[in-house]
Order: structure tokens, then sequence, then C-alpha cells
């Protein structure tokens, strides 16, 4: 272990989880403090008229940036000839006069238009959490009805949070109500190795009515999309958040259009934002984001119903129809006295086509308890479990066009959980929090027991013990700290998380540890900071190189700072640091704030070897297209 201080720290993590073990001697576990961050600084106030009511330029308020895709939905529309469509070109005109989704003082006193030079830009006020949400609303053409969309559609959007994803912290897909929830799930598949929110919401009456639910669910997504790291698709509607692939359309007249019927909501929108992280998704990989736009059109829905025919299901079957999902009976139950039926069925598996079984109830989950279930399984179909039949539908559509993988492994596929669209039995995976012999000797002092405070003692304590064992790079306590249910993407009290710590301290090893296990490279502390600017600054070289490789980046102010950087660096013959912030995605061509770049100063000062240097770190930049190699370490020991 690196620090003698903290020797017992594995041990006292162990004991969190083993009921059985003593707990050691408490160690000196206080959490690694921010190393002298500053805030972040913030753009300029070009046309500032009154600067009393402006923050000033060292103010901590955050600004995050949020991309909503507008693609139609009754949010956006009016009436024409008595009956609804979308209308183009109204709904940013309507959201500037909305005082609660547009803080038009703000944008003028900070010259907002001007900076992001973007007419569709707007930004709500404070928020309670002193963020300030700035948004551009990049509007579809045509505006649809939901129920016009197609596959296509699908793709279209995916590609734009591809094009976009560096320059948003987070995305709203404003969409009609009737579609949305396929939308969702077949986004949440397409959208691989996410690591930023995407919310779709809309409305069931337009935004420009007097009495609608259009401009609640529209704050509520901007709010989450721009606040809080969750790298999901999700769903917002009525004040709840959902996880995108599990919600179905169940209301045509409420504004509690949508349920979630298997799964509790990602979040809660009440007197406070809630999120109930234990829930959140998280994706373990140390991959970079891209949305796969390939998807399988030869797929179907097929709904038994009692007396349905032989010669039905067969047609429905025929080529090219690859995928179907047959909504079953109850808990996955067809009738076991119809041989014809059962007969077809099977025919068409053997051929190759894959049947998912997914149950009409809304509730619920297959299984093979009824022999009427069973007779599915021996025909060759796939339990669905409890996802819904949208969910179903797009991953049949998502895996059935994955060209590399043979038949078998598609239907593995379709049988595991790949987004959080079904659920998976972790009876005996998780340890009970009241199991924990930490939790209860802590519980016992304080004479709680019920399970929520439970729950507030264990994340009150454990995100700064995660940290103090990212400090000293012991992945064994961060083991033992998982085991009992601990979120290692939660911060202490300054936002700080264990990534940031473990990029700061350049534990390689640990931060492998970490983004295999659910930790996020957009997590922002207090000052702004995300993990690679901490690895950045303390210069470790393979630490940036994989969080690079993870999808990580600099935002548009830090970049914007880089030129200044890149030119002090130069001048003072840093050739590490230049190396450093060349690697963290810094241009090296970008001027400083006197118009200079890095090579004009270090030839200026006549500095041959910087100059040199700079022209090499550019030519490898573009032979490499950007791209960082990372070579991960051995595992082991
Ligand atoms: N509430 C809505 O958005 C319904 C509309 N027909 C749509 O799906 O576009």
């Amino acid at each position: 272990m690196a620090d003698s201080s903290f020797d017992n720290l594995t041990s006292l993590a162990r004991a969190l989880s083993h009921p059985k073990l003593e707990l050691s001697e408490p160690s000196d576990v206080s959490p690694t403090r921010g190393a002298q961050l500053q805030p972040c600084r913030r753009r300029k106030l070009s046309s500032c008229t009154s600067l009393e009511s402006v923050e000033p330029l060292t103010s901590p308020t955050a600004e995050a940036r949020v991309l909503v895709i507008n693609t139609g939905g009754t949010i956006g529309m009016t009436i024409h000839d008595n009956v609804l469509a979308p209308t183009a070109n109204a709904l940013v005109k309507s959201l500037r006069k909305l005082p609660i989704l547009h803080d038009a003082m703000y944008a003028q006193q900070t010259g907002l238009y001007d900076y992001y030079s973007y007419e569709n830009t707007l930004v709500l006020p404070l928020s309670k959490d002193k963020k300030r949400i700035v948004y551009s609303i990049l509007e579809y053409s045509p505006l649809l009805d939901s129920s016009n969309m197609t596959t296509d559609d699908w793709g279209r959007i995916g590609k734009d949070i591809e094009k976009n994803y560096e320059n948003y912290d987070g995305f709203v897909i404003l969409h009609g109500t009737d579609t949305m929830a396929y939308t969702a799930s077949a986004l949440s598949f397409m959208c691989e190795h996410l690591g930023k929110p995407i919310v779709l919401t809309g409305s069931q009456v337009p935004i420009f009515e007097m009495r609608n639910d259009g401009r609640g669910n529209l704050l509520g997504a901007l709010l989450i999309a721009g606040q809080f790291v969750i790298p999901e698709v999700c769903l917002y509607f009525y004040n709840k958040l959902h996880r995108g692939n599990r919600v179905t359309k169940v209301d045509a007249g409420s504004f509690n259009a949508f349920s979630s019927p298997n799964l509790a909501p990602l979040a809660t929108a009440e007197v406070d934002i809630k999120i109930n992280w234990d829930t959140v998704w998280r994706p373990n990989t140390t991959a970079k984001f891209q949305v796969s736009t390939e998807l399988n059109r030869n797929v179907g829905l097929l709904r038994l119903f009692p007396g349905i025919t032989s010669a039905t299901v067969k047609a429905f079957l025929q080529p090219p129809m690859m995928g179907v999902v047959l909504e079953t009976y109850g808990s996955g139950n067809a009738p076991d006295n119809r041989p014809d039926l059962l007969q077809e069925l099977k025919k068409a598996t053997d051929s190759g086509v894959i049947i998912i079984n997914c149950t009409q109830c809304l509730r619920g989950t297959v299984s093979t308890s009824y022999a009427t279930g069973m007779v599915l399984m021996d025909a060759g179909l796939i339990a669905g479990g409890d996802m819904t039949p949208e969910a179903a539908l797009s991953k049949l559509s998502y895996v059935l066009a994955k060209d590399k993988l043979d038949l078998d492994a598609k239907k593995k596929l379709m049988g595991r959980n790949l987004r959080g669209e079904m659920s998976v039995d972790l009876a005996g995976a998780k340890l009970c929090l009241s199991d924990s012999r930490f939790i209860q000797v802590i519980a016992k002092s304080l004479s709680v027991s019920c399970k929520e405070e439970l729950e507030a003692i264990r994340d009150a304590l454990t995100p700064p013990l995660a940290c103090a064992a990212a400090k000293i790079g012991d992945i064994e306590a961060l083991q033992a700290l998982k085991e009992m249910g601990t979120n290692l993407c939660l911060g202490d009290y300054d936002g700080r998380t264990p990534l940031h710590i473990a990029a700061c301290e350049g534990h390689l090893k640990l931060v492998e540890y970490l983004l295999g296990h659910g930790a996020t490279v957009y997590a922002k502390d207090r000052y702004g900071d995300t993990p690679l600017c901490n690895a950045v600054r303390f210069r470790h070289k393979e630490v940036v190189k994989l969080l690079r490789q993870t999808g990580a980046h600099f935002s548009r102010e830090k970049l914007e700072e880089a030129g200044t950087e890149l030119c002090s660096l130069a001048a003072t013959r840093d050739l590490e640091g230049l190396e450093i912030w060349s690697l963290a995605g810094a241009d090296l061509r970008k001027q400083g704030y006197d118009g200079q770049t890095a090579i004009q100063v270090a030839q200026a000062v006549g500095n041959k070897e910087v100059v040199a240097f700079l022209v090499q770190l550019m030519s490898n930049k573009s032979k490499s297209g950007g791209v960082i190699e990372f070579t991960a370490t051995p595992s082991g020991p």
C-alpha cells in the first residue's frame, strides 16, 4: 500500500461489507481535497450594459449547455383547418417570451447571442443549484407528428447527437408522444457507450395554449439534462424521469401519459429533483460514445388473440421477416392445444427467424411456469423477460443489423440485458445494506434502523471513503465498498468523485477499474473541473490517454483558454506540458489572448527545439486523425 496512514483502509472497507469481520481501528480516512482548483473563468461580458445585475467573472455559477432537437409533436402544434399540426419556426419565438424558459435580461447582458452566434440559443433563469442552463434549439424540417416517424428519423436524431456530442452536457429531444416510447427505446440501443443524458419529452397540449403541460415538461427535461450526469436515454413526463426503453404510452387524454410498469422512475421532480442513483444505468466501459444507425427493418409485432389462425401467423412469418415480437398472454403463454400454430412458430425459428416472447400485460414478466408457456420455449422462442414490446422490437432491429454476428450470437444478445431494458435477477448478488457491519455499528450508535436512514448513512459516508481509497490507489477497498452497494460515481461534499482523485494521483489501474465500474468521465466538481482537467494539471499522460479514449473532452471554455496556456508553455519551454495539453485535445494552432499561437511564441524567442516539437506533435496528430492510442495495463495484482 502506498501510504501507511491508510494501512487500515482495505480492512475497514472489507468490514463495511462483511458482517462477520470486526471493524479495524478507525484510520485517518479524511478525503482528498480538491488540489487548489481555480473557479472556471466565465466568458466575456461583451455587451454588458449594467454590471450590478450580472454575476461577476469569478462567480461560481456554472453554465451547462443543452442541445434541444425539435422533431415535432403536439408541444409545437397549432390548429389549422380544425386539426392540430406542427408549425415551423414558432417554438423558439414563443419560448423567448416565456420568462421561466428564457432569461432575456441575462442573455442580453452577457452577450449570449454574440458568444454562441446561434440565433436559436436561449437561457434558463438561475436554477436552485446556481446553474445556468444555456440551450440551443435545432428544429427539424419538416416537423413531424410522431405517427409519421420512421426508422430513418431515429437515425437522423442519433447522427445529430453524435455530431454535437462534445459540445453539449446533455440533450433534449422534443417529440410527439404517440411513438415516443419507440424512439426512446431505439435510441437507447443505437447510442453505444453513452455518457451524457438524452431526455425525450413533449406534451399533450401545445405550449402555445394557456393551460398546457409542455412548459413544465420542457423545463424539467432541461434541468435534468443540464444538471445531472445520467448516462441514459430517458423520457421525462409529468414530473417523472423514466428509463426510455421501459416506458409505454398508456393514456391519450391525460398529462400523465406514460407508464414505466416494471421499473421505478430514475428521478422525480417535486419540491426538489431527486435522482434515484441506485437505479441509474452505468456504462462500465472505456470505449468511446458512438451511434449505430444500422437498423434492420424486417421486424414486426404480432399480438396473439383467441382464435388467431395459423394462416395469419404463417403469412406474418414469411421472408423477408427476420425478427418478431410475439405478444403473448399473461406470463408468456400461448395455446398448447394448437399444434397448427406452434408448428408455424417452430418452422420460422428453425429457418432463422428470431421470435421474442413478450407479455401483453402491462406489468410483469414472462416465465415458464405454465405448460402453455413452456410450449413456446420448445418452439424456439426467446424469453423477453419484462421488456416492453417497444423495447423488444427496437432491440431486435438493432441486434439483427449486427452483420458481423452469427445467428446464435444475435440470439444470445437478445436474451441479455444491454441497456437496462430488462430486469435481471440479482438475488444473492447484492449484499443487503443492513448486513454491513460498518453500517450496523453506526446505525446502533445513532439509534437508527429504518432503511431510509441506513441509506442516508451509507450515502453520506461512502463517497468520501471511496475518494480516500482512490487517493492511495486501493482497488480492493473500492471493491469492498462496491460490494456493499456504494455508487462509485458519487462525489464528496465538493462534488469530487473517486475518478477525479485517481486522475490527480495518476493511478492508472484504479482509473481503469473505476471506468469499468460505472464511473463517468463527465463528472464535474464544484469548480467545474472534470477528471481530465485534473489529469492534465498533474501531468499523468497515460491517464489522460485513457480518459480521452473513453470520450473525455475539454469544455468549450477550456478549449478557448487553451491558446493562452499553450503560448505560456511554449514561452517556458515546457515540452511535457505542451504534449499533455495536446493529448487532452487542445488545438495547437489556437491563438492566445494576444492573437499569437504557441509556435509563433517559440519562433519569436528563437527556441528551435520547441518549434520542432510542436511541428512534430501537429504532424503526429494529423496522421492519427486525432486518435490516441492507449495501451491497456496488464491485468493482475
Ligand atoms: N401528444 C402528442 O404529441 C400526440 C401527437 N399526435 C404526436 O405524437 O405527435
